[in-house]
C-alpha cells in the first residue's frame, strides 16, 4: 500500500528556544501501526501536533493523502482523527450527541448510521443515551476515540491511549485498536508502554531529544537487539563448570543452574554444541528454558547508546 503520511526534514524550536524535534523525516504507509516510544519530553506530542496541525513547524514539511499541511490543510485534516492525552467532554452532554456534533464539526452530513456503527464497535451503544459524566474512565476514553472516527478519517492519531489505565482496560484499548486496523485505518500512537508497542505496533520509532534514532518493523528490532538467554537446570549440582565451557561464557549461576548468554542473530547459537557438550561429560540435563529480552531493555539499550 501507499504512503499516507510524508514526514520530510521536520523541524520545531518553540519560542523559548526549545528544539523538541530536530529533522525529522518519516514515511507512514497506509493501514499500518507505528508506535512512537520516547523519554518524556522527547518530542512526540509536537510530531503529533505538528501533523494535525495544531503546532506550526520551523522547518520541514508534512503531507497527509498527498496534501500538504500547512497549504492544503484542510484536505489534510479531514483525513486525520486525533484522540488527546487529555480526556476533555462536555460533562452533561449526551454522548451520542458529542459524537454528532464533532462530525458537524469537520463539515460533514449526518449520518446516524455510521454513528451507531462506531459506537457498537466501541461498545459504547448501550450508553448512548448516557451523560459523559456518568461514565467510566475506560468509557469516556473510547468515547474520544469515537469523536475521533466521527468524521471517518483514515488516518487516528492515539496520544498514550492508555496513560493511567488499568491493564484490563489496556487491553480492551487495545482490542479497539485491533478491530480499527481490519477496518483500514491507519494508527500512530504514543507511548510509554514498551507491551503496547510490542502487541500492537507494525513499526516502532525511537524518538530522544526531538531526534527519531531509528524506525524499525517490531519483530525485526526485536530479533535485532534482543538477546536470548537459555537456562540449564541440572540433574545433580556440579561443583565447578568445566573451563572449556566458561571459555564459551557459559556461567554457573548456582551448583543446579548454568546461564548461556546467546545472540538470536548469530549464524551458529552455540546450543547444540553446549548440550552435546554436556551430555558427553555425563551431565545430565533436567530441564531448559529461554527468555528474550523485551523491547523494554532494547529501548533502554538503544537511548543509553544514544547518550554515550
Ligand atoms: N508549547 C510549548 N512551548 C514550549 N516548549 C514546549 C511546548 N510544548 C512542548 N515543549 C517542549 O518541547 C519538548 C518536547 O515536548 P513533547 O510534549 O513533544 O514531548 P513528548 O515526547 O510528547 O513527552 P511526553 O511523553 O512527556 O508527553 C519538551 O522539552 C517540552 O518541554
Amino acid at each position: 500500500m501507499g504512503a499516507i503520511i510524508e514526514i520530510d526534514h521536520l523541524s520545531k524550536q518553540y519560542g523559548s528556544g526549545t528544539k523538541a524535534l530536530d529533522d525529522v523525516s518519516l514515511t507512514i504507509d497506509e493501514g499500518e501501526i507505528i508506535a512512537l516510544l520516547g523519554p518524556n519530553g522527547a518530542g512526540k506530542t509536537t510530531m503529533i501536533s505538528i501533523i494535525c496541525g495544531l503546532v506550526v513547524p520551523t522547518g520541514g514539511t508534512v503531507r497527509v493523502g498527498g496534501h500538504d499541511i500547512r497549504t492544503d490543510w484542510r484536505a489534510a485534516r479531514k483525513l486525520i482523527g486525533l484522540v488527546p492525552q487529555e480526556i476533555a467532554l462536555e460533562p452533561f452532554e449526551k454522548v451520542i450527541n458529542c459524537v454528532r456534533f464533532t462530525r458537524g464539526l469537520y463539515g460533514m452530513p449526518p449520518d446516524d448510521a455510521y454513528i451507531e456503527r462506531i459506537l457498537r464497535a466501541l461498545a459504547l451503544w448501550d450508553k448512548r443515551d448516557a451523560a459523559t459524566r456518568e461514565l467510566s474512565g475506560g468509557m469516556k476514553r473510547r468515547v474520544l476515540i469515537a469523536k475521533a472516527l466521527s468524521h471517518q478519517p483514515k488516518v487516528l492519531f492515539l496520544d498514550e491511549p492508555t496513560a493511567g489505565v488499568d491493564v484490563a482496560l489496556r487491553r480492551e484499548m487495545w482490542q479497539v485498536v485491533g478491530d480499527l486496523r481490519r477496518e483500514g485505518v491507519t494508527i500512530i500512537l504514543t507511548t510509554h508502554y514498551l507491551e503496547e508497542a510490542e502487541e500492537m505496533a507494525d513499526r516502532v520509532g525511537v524518538i530522544a531529544k526531538g531526534q527519531l534514532l531509528l524506525v524499525r518493523p517490531t519483530a525485526e528490532l526485536m530479533g535485532e537487539f534482543g538477546k536470548k538467554t537459555l537456562n540449564i537446570e541440572l540433574d545433580a549440582p556440579l561443583e565447578a563448570i568445566p573451563d572449556d565451557l566458561a571459555d564459551r561464557g557459559v556461567v554457573l549461576t548456582d551448583g543446579r543452574h548454568l546461564r548461556y548468554d546467546y545472540d538470536t542473530r548469530a549464524e551458529r547459537t552455540g546450543i547444540a554444541r553446549l548440550l552435546g557438550d554436556l551430555a558427553s561429560r555425563g551431565i545430565t540435563v533436567r530441564d531448559v528454558s529461554t527468555r528474550q529480552s523485551s523491547l523494554e531493555e532494547v529501548f533502554l539499550s538503544l537511548v543509553s547508546e544514544d547518550a554515550a
